[in-house]
């Protein structure tokens, strides 16, 4: 059931054209041009509008009819066997919901798109709860309190569900139901397409399943029936395929109840010999007595001690109806053209439920059938919706007669139409090319709704589901970047040359793994592996660096495998520093007997714990790195101009500065113009960031330049440096070099170099930071 893009074009300006008022500038409010739309005029009695509620009209009687086969039959998964005498007022129930939910689907806003309904999940659920009821109170109790009781489970049924879907749209909780991947979506939409023709075929032969349909094959009236509904289908199939009018198939049924009708006056046909045959309703009640069903005065009646008995299940009942409405919506999703919001979604089913509930009516939720169906046809949902509260209205008040216009082959055959057209589009479709896990994932939803019914079915796939989700995000693995501490550093030895030297020298001592995404059980064996390797291939190794940043979260069985990490490194001489680790994961590992502090180095941030990789190893091999002794500003001046003449003019242009700690020697956005080199002490580079908070972009040590930016290029500071410890810096004014540059003009000019040299090498920096990122 997938159009093209020019048909999706069409049904937005069709819901346009049915749901919104007119939007300036000659667009409709999804930007498609009214001469898109077919360039017909808006009135509300133009060519345009009529042909689409000539649309809607037919749709949604085709909807309201198949709603009132679904009210039948999901009535009797409550009312059947010991509770079977109460299935007119359990009708009466059914049929109350589907003209309420029907008349808040035609109510809701132009930004939903989907149907309500009530719903089998929801009420098979009732069905188990009213039959354990019915056992605890059949001996003690009348049928009428029985009966009174039911209802009142059916009314708490659609309480808590209508309260449960409405919460979890309101905190927007559906994102924790949006794992499910889009073969188990998929499953189950094509479930949803057998279950229709099986409905189909068991509602035409009058059976109750295989055995009995096989039976029935020796009852002419089963065969000629069958024999009308599966003619009725293929001709849908046929016409569909092959007219190009949306309005053929709608058409099509509407004329063979005319003729069914015509067909019974001419021949004289009686509605009881009719009935007799199945050829219309039977065990439709005459008139539909106790509206509403929880009537004040039944009240009274109902065993509340039994209701709460039924507490556990109730809980059931929500979570299957909510992941219900997930797959429902889900399935709406890939078929529809516009994008939907699911958490409005689930508040307006929640809200219909709340709606219903004091009535005494049966849950429901969003309807895949009836709201894909007003999609194929493209015709406006809110008319669908209406006509389906009206079909349903008119049997609830008339009862019998309303139920009988309608041959019962005619169900039957929408229904296997329906069935086929579900199975091929997302069954067939697409299979061959999916991952071979997901199409057997999708087979085998299929196979267990077979073989085992719907329910069954469902449970398969969220566990099929949550099994994929492990198993592809386990092999995705977390760890995204793996790189050596020769390819990236910390700032302090990207602006300190002395570190950065050793670095050059010494960086394959540290390996950094930057991790992202969850770490559990699945993706923490691989992480393991990752340090292994790491482990047996570098002899020189001597520090792993884990950047635990972008992680969003680890569970506790990840603890116990980052404790076997620590142990593996241990037994090689390795050191493990752990950077990023949020107060709260350190905490549940404490809850879990994991004392991190004892095997790793734990870091608040990267540039802290690779900081101190980095002393370790200098600690090892170059002592004096580490010792961060103050740079004489003189010889730091000669390596930056090559000359000892050169360097002592400059020195002299210049002046030596103290700041106390916590002091800012730059502040972000003012203007000034003076360069510093670091002789003794640290500083921090500052920025605040978009969210008005303060990034720290840098540390400088002793032999670092800052201000260049502002020094060089005229604009106001671009970041605030600031003081770490007490720092002696030598501080150069534009003024004093342009004076030097007219009495010493090589001196100047060889600082110039200098200074450019620096940036270019700020600029690689900036790319290693970007590289390292953006993986
Ligand atoms: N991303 C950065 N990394 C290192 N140093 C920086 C960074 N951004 C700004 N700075 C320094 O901070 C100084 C703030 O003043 P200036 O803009 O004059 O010059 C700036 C640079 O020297």
């Amino acid at each position: 059931m997938e159009h093209d893009a020019r048909a999706d074009r069409k049904q937005r300006s069709l819901e346009d054209a049915s749901q919104t008022t007119a939007p300036p500038r000659g667009q409709n409010d999804l930007g498609v041009s009214r001469a898109e739309a077919g360039g017909a005029p808006r009135s509300l009695f133009g060519s345009f509008e009529q042909k689409h509620i000539a649309l809607g009209l037919s749709t949604g009687l085709l909807a309201g009819l198949l709603a009132l086969v679904a009210s039948v039959t999901s009535t009797l998964f409550i009312f059947a066997g010991p509770l079977q005498e109460s299935f007119p007022v359990g009708l009466a129930m059914t049929l109350m919901s589907s003209v309420i939910f029907g008349v808040v689907s035609a109510a809701s806003g132009a930004r939903s798109f989907s149907i309500l309904r009530t719903q089998e999940v929801a009420i098979a659920n009732l069905g188990v709860m009213a039959l354990a009821l019915h056992a605890a109170m059949r001996d003690t109790h009348s049928r009428e309190e029985i009966e009174a009781t039911v209802i009142a489970l059916c009314a708490l049924g659609a309480a808590f569900v209508g309260t449960g879907l409405y919460a979890i749209g309101r905190f927007s909780l559906t994102r924790y139901l949006r794992f499910v991947p889009d073969c188990v979506v998929s499953g189950y939409l094509a479930s949803v397409g057998f279950l229709l023709l099986k409905s189909g075929v068991l509602a035409l032969a009058g059976a109750d399943g295989f055995q009995s349909t096989v039976t029935s094959l020796s009852n002419p009236d089963a065969v000629s029936r069958l024999c009308g509904g599966g003619f009725l289908a293929l001709l849908l199939l046929i016409i569909e395929s092959r007219s190009r009018s949306r309005l053929a198939a709608p058409l099509l049924i509407l004329a063979a109840i005319g003729c069914f009708q015509i067909v019974i006056r001419w021949s004289g046909l009686s509605i009881d010999s009719l009935e007799r045959h199945g050829w219309v309703v039977a065990n439709a009640p005459k008139e539909l007595q106790n509206l509403p069903p929880l009537a004040p005065a039944r009240l009274r009646e109902v065993d509340w001690i039994a209701l709460l008995g039924q507490a556990p299940s109730m809980v059931f009942l929500v979570l299957t109806s909510a992941l219900g409405e997930m797959l429902a919506l889900s399935g709406i999703e890939r078929v529809s053209p516009k994008a939907q919001d699911v958490d409005a979604e689930f508040k307006n089913a929640g809200a219909a439920n709340l709606l219903v509930a004091p009535l005494g009516a049966v849950p429901g939720f969003h309807s895949t059938v009836h709201t894909l169906l007003a999609l194929r046809f493209r015709a406006p949902r809110r008319i669908v919706a209406a006509m389906i509260a009206l079909v349903c209205l008119l049997a609830l008040v008339s009862g019998k007669p309303f139920l009988q216009l309608m041959p019962w082959p005619l169900f039957g055959g929408m229904l296997i139409w329906m069935g086929v057209v579900g199975l091929k589009d997302w069954f067939f479709r697409g299979l061959l090319e999916m991952k071979s896990a997901h199409a057997i994932v999708k087979a085998l939803i299929l196979s267990v709704v077979v073989a085992f019914g719907f329910y069954q079915g469902m449970v398969f796939g969220a566990l099929a589901g949550a099994f994929l989700f492990i198993l592809e995000y386990a092999r995705t693995g977390v760890v995204r970047l793996q790189i050596s501490g020769r390819e990236y550093h910390s700032s302090l030895t990207q602006f300190d040359d002395r570190r950065l030297a050793a670095i050059k020298e010494l960086g394959d001592a540290i390996v950094i793994l930057r991790l992202k995404g969850y770490v559990f059980f699945g993706s923490a064996h691989g992480l393991r592996e990752r340090v292994q390797d790491a482990l047996a291939s570098d002899r020189r190794l001597e520090c792993i660096v884990i950047d635990f940043e972008e992680v969003a979260g680890v569970d506790g069985a990840a603890a116990m495998t980052l404790e076997a990490i620590g142990r593996d490194a241990r037994a090689a001489g390795v050191e493990i520093v752990f950077c990023g680790l949020s107060e709260e994961h350190r905490r549940s590992f404490a809850g879990l007997g994991l004392n991190l502090s004892a095997g790793f180095h734990l870091f608040s941030n990267l540039e802290q714990g690779l900081r101190y990789a980095e002393d370790e190893v200098f600690s090892r091999h170059r002592p004096s790195v580490v010792a961060q002794d103050p740079v004489s500003v003189f010889a730091w001046l000669v390596q930056a101009t090559g000359s000892e003449a050169l360097a002592a003019r400059l020195a002299a242009a210049g002046e030596a500065m103290r700041f106390a700690p916590g002091e800012a020697v730059i502040v972000e956005g003012q203007q000034s113009d003076e360069l510093y080199v670091v002789a003794h002490g640290e500083a921090s580079v500052e920025m605040t960031s978009a969210g008005g908070g303060l990034v720290q972009l840098a540390i400088f040590g002793p032999g670092a330049l800052f201000g260049e930016l502002a020094y060089l290029l005229r604009t106001p500071r671009s970041a605030t440096v600031r003081a770490k410890t007490e720092l002696d810096v030598w501080r150069l004014s534009r003024s004093a070099l342009d004076s030097l540059g007219e009495e010493a003009p090589a001196a100047a000019l060889a600082f110039q170099h200098f200074l450019a040299a620096r940036l270019a090498d700020r600029v690689l920096g900036a790319n290693r930071l970007v590289r390292y990122l953006s993986r």
